[in-house]
């Protein structure tokens, strides 16, 4: 089975192409490599966030289908940092630059992007259906909407916003002490304990620190994975709550630099005639190597016999990184 070890923003996956297995991988089967591969102490060169599964798609302006197993092995509707590695993955297998990924919930445009830094290959990616509403984000709080509202039964102090891309997200606008602090772990930990009340499904819990007009830091324990260095439609729907509450609304159709423990994109927030909403989410699709791995021995943790080829392309990230930082 080969894999390609990528990432945006420090968020890391294996794609995994289903189209070059050449059998029809089970759900049980994709699960289980996911734990497998996923485990950060005994999973594959380090492990990863989750498994981006690429399957054909028919249709002529959709390239592929992109399914994302969190390392937990459940899985997610969507992932804005691995859609931009898997649209780079289509973009070279097909020869085109703008074309449509499909995702659980909608299909999703993307197009390759000028270069953030060079050798950093850069991609946007469309982030949406966006909604409010508790049903869809599978919320339990006695409201209809959370818009900067406070939740006693999580903090004394912290207002939350939530919102569905279409995955849901709680976020918080925080300082620089809140944003470093524990906050972020304890409570998110609990949303995902899979007993509690609120979010019985869990939730991908973000704070946010506002750094100046166009520049927010955005640090995220995800769903199914804990800490991340980056999760991309959390960025996304920070931007979102950030021209919503903090803007008046000003900020649409303007860029927006959201900085993240893993590196930095860009955002664009929009707002359709009919009042939607939609992102676009700008940022690095880096492949960092090429693997071969025997299917039937990562069902079972074993990788000695795996092979791991890097590309090369991650030096061209970390200095990326090392500007940005300075
Ligand atoms: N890292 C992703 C989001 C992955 C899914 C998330 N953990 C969930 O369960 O919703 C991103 O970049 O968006």
């Amino acid at each position: 089975m080969e894999l390609i070890k990528v990432h945006g923003s420090g968020n890391d996956f294996f794609i995994l192409d289903q189209e070059k297995l050449g059998r029809k991988i089970s759900e049980t089967e994709l699960k289980r490599l996911a734990i497998k591969v996923c485990d950060r102490k005994h999973g594959f060169h380090g492990g990863a966030d989750g498994i981006l599964c690429v399957l054909p798609e028919t249709r002529d302006d959709v390239l592929g289908r992109m399914r994302v197993i969190n390392a937990d092995g459940s899985e997610a509707s969507m992932c804005g940092n691995g859609l931009r590695t898997v649209a780079r993955y289509l973009s070279e297998k097909n020869g085109k630059k703008s074309f449509k990924v499909a995702t659980m919930y909608a299909d999703l445009e993307v197009e390759q992007a000028n270069e953030l830094a060079p050798g950093v290959k850069t991609f946007s990616v469309e982030i949406s259906p966006v909604s409010f509403s508790a049903d869809d984000l599978k919320m339990h709080v006695g409201k209809e909407e959370l818009h900067e509202d406070k939740l006693e039964m999580l903090s004394g102090e912290l207002k939350f916003s939530a919102v569905a891309v279409p995955n849901p997200h709680l976020i918080s606008f925080v300082d620089h002490e809140t944003l470093v602090s524990e906050d972020l772990g304890r409570i998110a930990s609990y949303l995902n304990d899979g007993k509690n009340a609120l979010f019985p499904d869990g939730v991908n819990v973000s704070f946010v620190e506002i750094l100046s007009e166009n520049e927010i830091f955005v640090r995220t324990y995800e769903r199914g994975v804990g800490y991340t260095n980056a999760c991309g439609t959390a960025m996304s729907a920070s931007s979102l709550i950030y021209v919503l509450e903090k803007t008046d609304g000003k900020g649409f159709e303007k860029t927006l630099s959201v900085k993240n423990p893993g590196g930095m994109v860009k955002t664009i927030v929009h707002r359709k005639e009919d009042g939607n909403y939609f992102m676009s989410l700008i940022g690095n699709g880096t492949f960092v190597a090429k693997c071969t791995v025997s299917l039937d021995e990562a069902l079972l943790g074993d990788f000695s016999a795996a092979t791991w080829e890097e590309t090369g392309e991650q030096a061209s990230y970390e200095k990326f990184v090392k500007k940005i930082c300075e």
